[in-house]
């Protein structure tokens, strides 16, 4: 048992190789891991299936890679803190709490049982990890069109069911070509990565930037109305134009064109889409780096 991070015992793969004969507790318990991919609910399968012969009333599970904090019951005076890990591979970080002291026999036992949940939460980061890849444009690392698509469907029928706003602003990078053209693709690709990171901070706290195609991003706002997202369109307007790209030798400032849209009663996708994309053309039109509202 340890009491600070710094000095956990490690629970790996090999931990497993010395650890006594797998018994029937511990095959309940391998089974159980195997219905779920998510970690929380890894955690939480496991502390139930433990609970009757190590009890404990608080858990704590750390994950910075997947920047997950799980915790449930009460975080008590004793605990145990294992790192978990498969290889060179970290897992995160286990704590069990309680009033009295783990004994020797218990903390034995308990090592021995987290043998079962390693794997599983291996199985749980590389299943992370391939949807991440899967929603993730490479270029900008904002999302990309599928994860838009998937996201907007269901904001829709969110908002349709509970009668909440739903503002969606399509950002398209003004005379974009033309970067391309003169300082070469590898510039051009700067300014996009630049420009998903801008809109990153723009609308800080949400992660609804996603890359739509070429230089077009969109952005989803939840609970917002056409005042709120016009109020948002303004302030990512500005920001981008007051960044400045360095390439080289070269500082490059850029601007983009907004239209923004929100939700109405009869509204589907494609309608909504195509309003905010109408309004960003006419942004273009009324001479670009200016927010545009498709009633
Ligand atoms: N470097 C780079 N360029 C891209 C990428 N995707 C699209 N483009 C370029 O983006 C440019 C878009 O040009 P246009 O559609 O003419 O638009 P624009 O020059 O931004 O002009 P306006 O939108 O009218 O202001 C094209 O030259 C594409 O090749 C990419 O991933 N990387």
């Amino acid at each position: 048992m340890k009491e600070k991070a710094a000095e956990l015992a490690v629970v790996s793969n090999k931990t497993f190789a010395a650890s006594t004969a797998v018994n029937l507790h511990h095959y309940d318990i391998s089974s159980a891991l195997q219905t779920t991919l998510e970690f929380d609910e890894l955690i939480a399968i496991f502390c139930n299936k433990i609970q009757h012969t190590i009890p404990h009333n608080g858990v704590e599970y750390t994950n910075p890679e997947f920047d997950l904090e799980y915790k449930r019951g009460v975080l008590a005076r004793h605990s145990c803190s294992y790192a978990l890990k498969v290889e060179e591979q970290q897992l995160g970080e286990l704590k069990l709490t309680r009033s009295q002291r783990f004994s020797k026999d218990e903390l034995k036992l308990l090592e021995s049982l987290l043998c079962c949940l390693i794997y599983p939460l291996r199985n749980a980061t590389l299943f992370q990890q391939a949807l991440k890849m899967a929603f993730t444009d490479p270029l900008t690392k904002a999302n990309n069109r599928t994860a838009f698509n998937d996201s907007l469907l269901r904001e829709i029928k969110r908002a349709h069911r509970s009668g909440s706003h739903l503002s969606l602003i399509f950002v398209d990078v003004d005379h974009f070509k033309s970067i391309n053209d003169q300082y070469g693709h590898e510039c051009g690709d700067l300014a996009l990565a630049s420009v998903a990171a801008w809109l990153k901070e723009s609308v800080r706290g949400s992660d609804a930037v996603y890359r739509y195609g070429g230089e077009e991003f969109v952005i989803l706002l939840s609970d917002t109305d056409i005042d709120g997202a016009m109020v948002i369109g303004e302030r990512i307007r500005a920001d981008i134009e007051s960044h400045t790209l360095a390439y080289g030798m070269d500082v490059l400032n850029l601007t983009a064109s907004l239209g923004v849209a929100t939700l109405k009663g009869d509204d589907t996708f494609d309608s909504l889409l195509k309003r905010a994309d109408a309004a960003m053309y006419q942004a273009k039109r009324q001479g670009r780096n200016r927010v545009e509202a498709g009633f």
